[in-house]
């Protein structure tokens, strides 16, 4: 062998490498060369910023956008996304120039999930606004309205079961609340008592519909806490993340082998498919039913968009992931949000003495009062504010996502299609501007006749989001959780656990979680 092929052999070796390096560099540093123009952190390989999410939480957003302004660059491992902190540009990008961000940009593990791929909240363009039109009567006042009953008498349920804790025991309020609004959608959704809340029955039951409805919710808190975003998930969204196009083939592979989180996620993602069907077949059959013997029609969502003219447009694959969705929307952030309220309200009680009050005059000379829904509406000045405040002051979905479908202007910026743009309305809440001392837990700010309310910018406070894909429920949960709370202080008052820890721990996923629950006392105010 003589030197020059060894030397055209080390050659061609490294000229393989490094065109093999120039092209992964280019790979992952494409997203952040397109966007440059837009200021914002430096993104390391691979990770982007996602370093600086791990150090500060979710406040590296006010910090960021104090640093760089109200548009700037983060990078969620190879994927650029565009963030929004100012309540005028979020009014443009959500509502003004809606025709170039009618779609939601996700990450993979999210937008592939087979559970959630054919429900509202990931369906695109022209299919989004057809189904959103079929299911938006359904959140019609009269609608809502006639769901109050149904609430009321699983509230007080569950209302019953706490009474039952007595003797200065913690209950895990978070727990309880993520059970009662199941109970709620189950029933709102499926027209189904899934029971958990029940306190008649034994939770660990053995009756068979009771041991279902028990694995059914155990797979969606399954779902719900598996699709996290802060490189804590499985192995494949966690490579999602960092390269997308990754996603599918790990997941693919690794579903296959036995003791892998994604193997879990693929079982339970199965079973809750095969689940809803048989839901979904029974419950056209049960209509089919009803319509032969001329009975009355049932009000819950399945039965309203099985009975509409939306057959031709939603075949059974995209009702039962409508109606999964609602589950699953519809019970953790409603929870998170009650799960706050009484955490907060337990820690002022100049805040708890004014909304006693309020509660206890509504039920002045007719205790067996039910609130109807333009009283929750109207009656109850306070509860608003506390609730409002509550949702400011620990947001549940601190970020809203966004997709351009053409070349757009945001703040100066001109971003090419496809850009993935985020608002930040958890920013938004905490910016001093529009919420004076940001970390005072403090009600009358949403009080509509003082200063600070008015002041405000209309699009500061936008928990449920913004525009035409603002969330769906967003009346349908105030109205629960407002339920809720006035039955449970008609009858409670809490304080915190000692051993809860302070402050509260989070965990962030496709919306926010408490780590460790909210661990409370609960004290009866009328003991007989
Ligand atoms: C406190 C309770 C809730 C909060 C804070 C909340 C928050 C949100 C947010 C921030 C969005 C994104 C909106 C946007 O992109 O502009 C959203 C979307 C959505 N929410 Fe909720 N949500 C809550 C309760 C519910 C309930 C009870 C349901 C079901 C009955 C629900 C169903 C949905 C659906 C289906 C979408 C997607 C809408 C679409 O793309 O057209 N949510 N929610």
């Amino acid at each position: 062998m003589g030197m020059l092929p060894m030397l055209l052999g080390e050659y061609a070796v490294t000229v393989v490498a490094m065109a093999v390096g120039f092209l992964v560099a280019t790979y992952l540093y494409e997203p952040y060369w397109k966007m440059r123009h837009v200021p914002g952190p430096v993104p390391l390989p691979l990770i982007g910023n996602l370093h600086l999410l791990a150090w500060h939480g979710p406040d590296v957003f006010s910090v960021l956008a104090r640093k760089h302004g109200p548009v700037f660059r983060f990078h969620m491992g190879r994927q650029a996304l565009i963030m929004v902190a100012d309540a005028e540009l979020c009014r443009q990008v959500g509502i003004r120039k809606f025709k170039s961000f009618r779609n939601r940009s996700l990450p993979s593990p999210i937008a592939k999930s087979p559970i959630l791929e054919k429900g509202l909240f990931v369906t695109r363009d022209s299919r989004w606004s057809a189904m959103r039109n079929t299911v938006a009567s359904i959140y019609q006042p009269s609608h809502l309205a006639s769901l109050v009953p149904t609430m009321h008498s699983y509230i007080q349920r569950a209302a019953r079961n706490i009474g039952g804790v007595g003797g200065g025991q913690d209950v895990d309020f978070s727990t309880l609340a993520v059970s009662l609004f199941t109970d709620v959608m189950g029933q709102a959704a499926f027209g189904l008592d899934f029971g958990l809340t029940a306190a008649d029955k034994n939770p660990g039951g053995d009756s068979s519909s009771n041991k279902q409805a028990q694995e059914f919710v155990k797979m969606h808190a399954h779902v719900t806490t598996s699709l996290k975003m802060d490189m804590t998930g499985s192995l494949s969204s966690i490579v999602g993340q960092l390269v997308p196009s990754l996603h599918r083939p790990f997941q693919e592979v690794l579903r296959r082998v036995p003791g892998t989180a994604d193997r879990e996620t693929d079982r339970v993602n199965r079973e809750l498919r095969r689940q809803m069907d048989a839901i979904v077949a029974d419950a056209a059959r049960e209509r089919d039913l009803h319509y032969s013997r001329q009975q009355q029609k049932k009000n819950d969502f399945l039965s309203v968009v099985l009975g509409g003219a939306a057959e031709k447009l939603l075949t059974p694959d995209y009702i039962g992931a409508l109606a999964y969705e609602h589950i699953l929307a519809g019970s953790a952030s409603p929870a998170f949000t009650l799960s706050t309220v009484v955490y907060l309200v337990s820690k002022h009680p100049e805040v708890e003495d004014r909304l006693l009050k309020e509660v206890d005059a509504f039920f002045l000379d007719h205790d067996d009062r039910l609130p109807t829904a333009d009283d929750l509406h109207t009656n109850f000045p306070y509860l608003d504010q506390v609730v409002k405040e509550s949702m400011r002051f620990y947001m549940s979905s601190p970020l809203v996502a966004r997709e351009s479908s053409d070349k757009v202007d945001i703040g100066g910026y001109v971003l090419p299609k496809g850009t993935w743009v985020w608002l930040a309305p958890g920013v938004l809440a905490k910016d001093p501007i529009n919420f004076p001392d940001p970390e005072l837990f403090r009600p009358e700010r949403f009080d509509p006749t003082g200063d600070e309310d008015k002041r405000r910018h209309p699009y500061a406070f936008i928990p449920f989001g913004i525009g035409p894909r603002i969330c769906i429920g967003y009346k349908f949960s105030i109205q629960e959780i407002k339920l809720a709370i006035i039955h449970l202080y008609r009858q409670y008052i809490f304080r915190h656990s000692p051993s809860m820890e302070s402050p509260l721990q989070f965990q962030y996923g496709v919306i926010v979680n408490f780590k460790h629950g909210v661990k409370l006392q609960v004290i009866h105010r009328h003991k007989e």
